[in-house]
């Protein structure tokens, strides 16, 4: 018998994992995979599709969330009840700055909170950060790795085809926030609130005057940088985890 079975993502207790790596996509699980030794699929249930792997010895889980902070918010709660203690989003995001290029990676210092998820928590007065030991590391692991990356704010939305979708993003471009996701700031502030220690890497997969469409199809079907960006967010994650692990 399975003990303390969660009904979302399908695992229960007993995988003496601490750390996860946290894609949207399920697909972007079996890229991780091919970086992990011993990775194998424990669970896959709607959008979660869940394996475990060794790292430099290390075991990790990779978790998909799904689109948006609804769902990631869900996998947050339920990985930090089988025991993960550190979770790092290794997801896709639009480029709010023109410096910003495909393939890029963008770390986040904190996050603007205009999604639902985290707002159903606390007040936006809450502030959406990751936590300062764990971003130390993603930033010096992106910095090893050479991995061309940006630190700064993203922002956190729910919708893709308003009407209003340049103008808010015109908005916050003039603010200086660097980009754009859909479940960085749940995860902060869950992680805030929970106890987790989170941060978030993004590779930048439409530029800031792209195509949205056009930028996320041709990333999908592996025609531009956005692909390398996706093995450089992996590579910086994982290797953040080993040196974070070697603090203890
Ligand atoms: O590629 P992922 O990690 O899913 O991240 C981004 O891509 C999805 C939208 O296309 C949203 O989930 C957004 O945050
Ligand atoms: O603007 C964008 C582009 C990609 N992914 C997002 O979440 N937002």
């Amino acid at each position: 018998m399975t003990i303390n079975l969660q009904p979302h993502i399908r695992i229960g207790n007993g995988h003496e994992v601490q750390y996860a790596l946290l894609p949207g996509d399920p697909g972007r699980v079996d890229e991780v995979a091919k970086f992990l030794d011993q990775p194998e699929e424990i669970a896959y249930n709607r959008e979660y599709k869940t394996i475990k792997g060794f790292y430099k010895g290390i075991p990790v889980l990779v978790t998909s969330t799904g689109i948006g902070g609804v769902s990631a918010g869900i996998a947050i709660e339920e990985l930090k009840n089988i025991g993960i203690k550190v979770m790092i989003r290794i997801g896709s995001c639009g480029a709010l700055q023109p410096h910003l290029r495909l393939g890029d990676l963008v770390i986040a210092s904190g996050a603007v909170r205009n999604d639902g998820a985290s707002y159903s928590y606390i007040n936006k007065a809450y502030p959406a950060i990751p936590h300062p030991e764990l971003l130390f590391h993603v930033m010096n692991a992106a910095k090893k790795n050479r991995a061309t990356n940006h630190i700064g704010i993203v922002r956190c939305h729910d919708s893709f085809y308003t009407d209003k979708e340049q103008d808010i993003d015109n908005y916050w471009s003039e603010k200086g926030i660097l980009a754009s996701d859909m479940e960085t700031a749940a995860l902060f502030v869950i992680g805030g609130l929970r106890g987790i220690k989170t941060a978030s890497i993004l590779n930048v997969v439409v530029e800031k005057e792209g195509d949205l469409e056009g930028g996320i199809n041709d990333y999908i079907e592996e025609k531009n940088n956005s692909k390398r960006g996706e093995e450089f967010e992996i590579l910086t994650a994982l290797e953040a985890i080993v040196s974070y692990d070697s603090t203890f």
